[in-house]
């Protein structure tokens, strides 16, 4: 039972299956598109603000969104779609089977370019690790509270080609750690910052996982904890 010396992380952290619960009763009163624009504007404003920083603009910065199939690519895409309208170079690279539609779509109406990684495409998988090694700012969004531990290919080969310079912001959790626990023995991203909704996941608060989430930003996107 939860006493005085329980640690913090028990009483803050929601595991994969709690944030999909509240998720879907958030859906009740909430669209997925809308929750979805929410998560994208957090991400966006916290990639400016390190493009900020550290470049002093966004103009021109080469940005390369890691999209999975998933919502954490579609959040991902979403976010690099707003990036590009303020004047980033932003490369979408889809390194899962599909796209989320909404979040490509806004891709390709912004003009960003996308590369599609994942059909066994010889120049397609060279020009998205030339867009990777090129970046400024990498965002991964390859897998969020639906992962399996461990990063699949090409998202293993485009996840080691990203230069240390490069800025590397995590959606919700830095793809391939085991979401409800601080293991971090498989492959995985090793963020900067990771932008997480509605509250820390194990892996961003337990030691050895939380080492590669860097910073952790919590957005409230309008799911409420149960
Ligand atoms: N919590 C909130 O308030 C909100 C969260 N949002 C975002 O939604 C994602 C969760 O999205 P979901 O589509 O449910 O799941 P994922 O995007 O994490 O991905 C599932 C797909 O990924 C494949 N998968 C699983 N493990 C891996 C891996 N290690 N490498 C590559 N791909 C993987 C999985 O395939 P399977 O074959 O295993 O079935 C799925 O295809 C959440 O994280 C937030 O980013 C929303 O924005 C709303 C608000
Ligand atoms: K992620």
């Amino acid at each position: 039972m939860a006493g005085p010396n329980t640690p913090s992380t028990a009483i803050l952290t929601m595991t994969a299956q709690q944030v999909r619960d509240a998720e879907r009763e958030a859906m009740r009163t909430v669209s997925e598109p809308v929750l979805m624009a929410r998560a994208a504007d957090a991400i966006a404003a916290e990639c400016e603000a390190l493009l900020l920083e550290r470049h002093g603009r966004t103009q021109g910065c080469r940005v390369v969104v890691l999209a999975g199939s998933g919502n954490n690519g579609g959040d991902a895409l979403l976010a690099g779609a707003r990036l590009h309208y303020r004047g980033a170079a932003t490369t979408a690279v889809l390194v899962g089977p599909t796209a989320h539609a909404m979040g490509r779509g806004e891709c390709e109406a912004a003009g960003a370019l996308i590369i599609d990684a994942q059909p066994d495409a010889p120049l397609n998988r060279a020009a998205a690790r030339q867009a990777v090694e090129d970046a400024d700012l990498v965002i991964d969004g390859i897998v969020g509270v639906g992962a399996k531990p461990g990063l699949r290919e090409p998202a293993d080969a485009l996840v080691a080609a990203i230069p240390s310079r490069a800025i590397v912001v995590a959606v919700d959790i830095p793809s391939g750690l085991e979401v409800d626990s601080g293991v971090s023995t498989a492959s995985h991203v090793r963020a900067h910052v990771t932008v997480t909704f509605t509250a820390p996941k194990p892996c961003l608060i337990e030691e050895p996982a939380a080492a590669s989430a860097g910073r952790v930003v919590v957005v409230q996107v309008g799911v409420l904890r149960r």
